[in-house]
Parts: structure tokens; sequence; C-alpha cells
């Protein structure tokens, strides 16, 4: 590991002609993270691969670019990252746009040439400027129990300092998503790049808009896109629940900057002292992801893109965390309550039309449900 002339080779999954490396037990394997780069067209996404892919590391960093197009048109993408000289050939998917494709088409076509290849250490997918990454990111979030090479690290999303204002405002028709705010509302990592191009309060302008799409995410401000590895790689975003960033956003959600905004798209915080029992945790998940029956106070119905919490069981000594993305949720448990510490119930919510007050009102039935268990 460590010796770039040893990174592996990526080609397409039914690439027959080649040598077959011996094969690597797949249970012995630790699992590769992978992690989902978006951002609107132009951002800075193909800048922050060439600058990751020439940065000094000790990982195999293989690079999957999912462009739309079908047949000799996706061998375009064989231009990039000449220069860093890490890799020689981009795995394709063969049938265009990945979202659209059978579910497991990504994810085999990957563990395929790892068998092929070796294992690489990290795996980041490059979407294009115009993609959901709700649908990429359900399709590499597999419940552990399949037993999949690959886990979900995380989603970036890269941000035009001067343009991102202008693409996330922009008006789509009813029904339709803006995808710079759906990027933006499920990133875990926000990178706000060409900062050399705005004045401070532009700047500020656009670190407020985010923020009340996406209050959970770090961010962090960029030229060129040029970032600590550290704070990029390894964000464990979809096992891990941070509770400093959940802090900060509790702690700016009544910041002024939010009422002004006519913005669908946004974040909430809340926190309930008391346990679930599994039926309300039922309830709860019903109404927020599948049922859709709760509103806002203009009857306009919630559509949950991210949640992740925190929560006590009732008769549980251990801790659950709850993560979710589009309609799949995974509740598992994560270490134990200390003893006599104060049992609750936290939850981040991003999504369209969600208000406090019925999130609060929503989470407070489903623990006051619970007690009458207890
Ligand atoms: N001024 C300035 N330009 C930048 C910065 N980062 C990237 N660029 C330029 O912005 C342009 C677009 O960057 P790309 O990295 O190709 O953006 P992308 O997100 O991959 O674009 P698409 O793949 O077309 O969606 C390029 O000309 C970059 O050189 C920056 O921090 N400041
Ligand atoms: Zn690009």
């Amino acid at each position: 590991m460590g010796d770039e002339d040893d990174i592996p080779m990526l080609v397409g999954e039914d690439d027959e002609d080649e040598t077959i490396p011996e094969l690597v037990k797949v249970e012995d394997k630790p699992r590769v993270p992978l992690t989902i780069l978006t951002g609107y067209l132009g951002a800075g996404k193909t800048t922050l691969l060439n600058y990751i892919l020439k940065e000094q590391h000790n990982k195999k960093i293989a690079v999957i670019l999912n462009e739309f197009g079908e047949g000799s048109s996706m061998e375009k993408s064989l231009s990039i990252g000449h220069e860093g000289d890490l890799f020689e050939e981009w795995l394709e998917l063969r049938n265009g746009c990945l979202c659209c494709s059978v579910k497991d088409k990504g994810v085999k076509a990957i563990e395929n040439l790892m068998r092929k290849r070796g294992k690489f250490d990290y795996i980041l997918l490059e979407t294009t400027g115009l993609a959901d990454p709700g649908p990429i990111a359900s399709i590499f979030w597999m419940d552990r129990q399949l037993g999949s090479d690959l886990y979900l690290d995380g989603i970036i999303t890269v941000l035009d300092a001067k343009y991102a204002e202008k693409n996330l405002n922009e008006k789509k028709p009813e029904g339709v998503v803006n995808e710079a705010v759906k990027q933006v509302a499920l990133a875990d990592l926000l990178i706000i790049n060409k900062t050399d191009l705005v004045d401070e309060t532009q700047l500020k302008a656009v670190t407020d808009l985010v923020s009340t799409i996406n209050g959970s995410a770090h961010m962090v401000y960029t030229q060129r896109c040029r970032i600590d590895l550290n704070k990029l790689l390894d964000l464990h975003a979809y096992d891990k629940f941070d509770n400093d960033l959940f802090e900060r956003s509790l702690s700016t959600r009544f910041f002024d900057g939010a009422s002004h905004l006519d913005q669908r798209v946004q974040t909430v915080t809340v926190e309930v002292e008391g346990s679930m029992s599994p039926s309300s945790m039922d309830y709860f998940i019903d109404v927020l992801l599948w049922d859709r029956s709760l509103t806002n106070s203009a009857g306009e119905p919630v559509n949950i893109y991210r949640m992740k919490g925190i929560v006590s069981m009732i008769a549980e000594s251990q801790r659950f965390m709850l993560q979710v993305v589009q309609q799949l949720y995974e509740l598992e448990p994560i270490g134990y309550w200390e003893i006599d510490s104060p049992r609750t119930c936290k939850f981040v919510l991003i999504g369209e039309n969600l208000e406090q007050e019925k999130i609060d009102d929503l989470l407070r039935t489903c623990v006051t449900l619970s007690s009458e268990f207890s």
C-alpha cells in the first residue's frame, strides 16, 4: 500500500480479456468507504477530484464518474485525471445515469472490479451537476446484512460561492426539485468554493442561505477546492451521530436570517425528554416517511430528504441511532446510556415544508405515547 505504481487499473465490469488476480476472500475484507461528490454545474467537482488524486496520501483511491449519456460518449470521461497519474481508466457504468439503472448494477460493478484488481482504500463517485444525490445515496447505503464490500461514507457538495445563491433560488415548476437545493440538503460536508470571486457580504449571504437549508453539515471555504483531506474522507456520516453538529444546529435554529427567506427546504432540530416504544417509533417513521400525513400550517405535506437521530427506547439500556435517506431508514444500537443520565430523543430533519412546532408536537406525541407503556 502507498506505492503509487501499484494503483489498480479501473476497467469496465465485463472486461474479460484482463488477467484476473487471485480472488480475495470477501469476508476477510474490511468494507471500502464510498463518498458521493455532488455540486452544481461548474462548481468545482473535477477540480476537487484532481486535487485529491494529486495530494500525497497513502490511499488507493478509485474515482468513478457518473456521466449522463450512453455508449461511446462515455469514453470521453477518460480524459480526466491524466495529470494525477494515479489511475488509468474510468469505470464505466454502461447504461448511463447511475440513478436510473437497476439498483444493484453500480454496486456489483464496483465489487467485481475489486475482485479483479484487488481492493481500493477509498472510492469517490462524482455525479453530474444536475444529479439529485438522493437516489444515488440510497443505492450505496445498503443494509449491512447484504454483505456488501462497500459502505456509504457521506455526501460532499461543492458550491460556487458566486453563483450558488442564484442557483439555489431558481424557481422550478410545481413538484420539480431544484437539484442545487437537494444537493445542499443532502450534504454531510459543504465546500463553498471560489471564495476568490466574492466579497465578504456575498459570502455571508451564501453561508446564511446554505445553513438554513442544511444546518447539520460541516462547512468549509476553499479556493480551487484545496482542503485538508482529513476533513473530506472518512466522515462516517451514516454510521455516527455527530453531537457537536447537533448542538450547533440547535443553537442556530432561531437565527434571524431564516425567517426572511422564502425557503421550502430547511433543517429542523428537535429534542424531547423521554423514551419511545417500538410502536411509537413506527408511527413516527410512518407519518414522516411513508404516510406523509404531516403538513405545515399551509397544509403542504412534509417531505423528508435526510434525517438523523439518537433515540432512547423504552426498556433498552442501549442508545439507538436513526439514519434516514429518502424513504430508507435504519435504527441501530450504538453504545449504552450512562446510568441515571436523562433519556432523550433528538433528531435533525432536513426536507420540505418542515415547521419546528409541528415536528416538536409530533415527537412529543410519540414520546408521551411511549410513557404509557412504561
Ligand atoms: N476563480 C476560481 N475558479 C475556480 C475555482 N475552482 C475551480 N474553478 C474553475 O471553475 C471551472 C469549473 O470547475 P470544474 O472543476 O470543472 O467544475 P465541475 O463542478 O466539475 O463542473 P461540471 O463537471 O461541468 O459540472 C474551471 O474552469 C475551474 O478551473 C476557484 O476556487 N476559483
Ligand atoms: Zn466536472
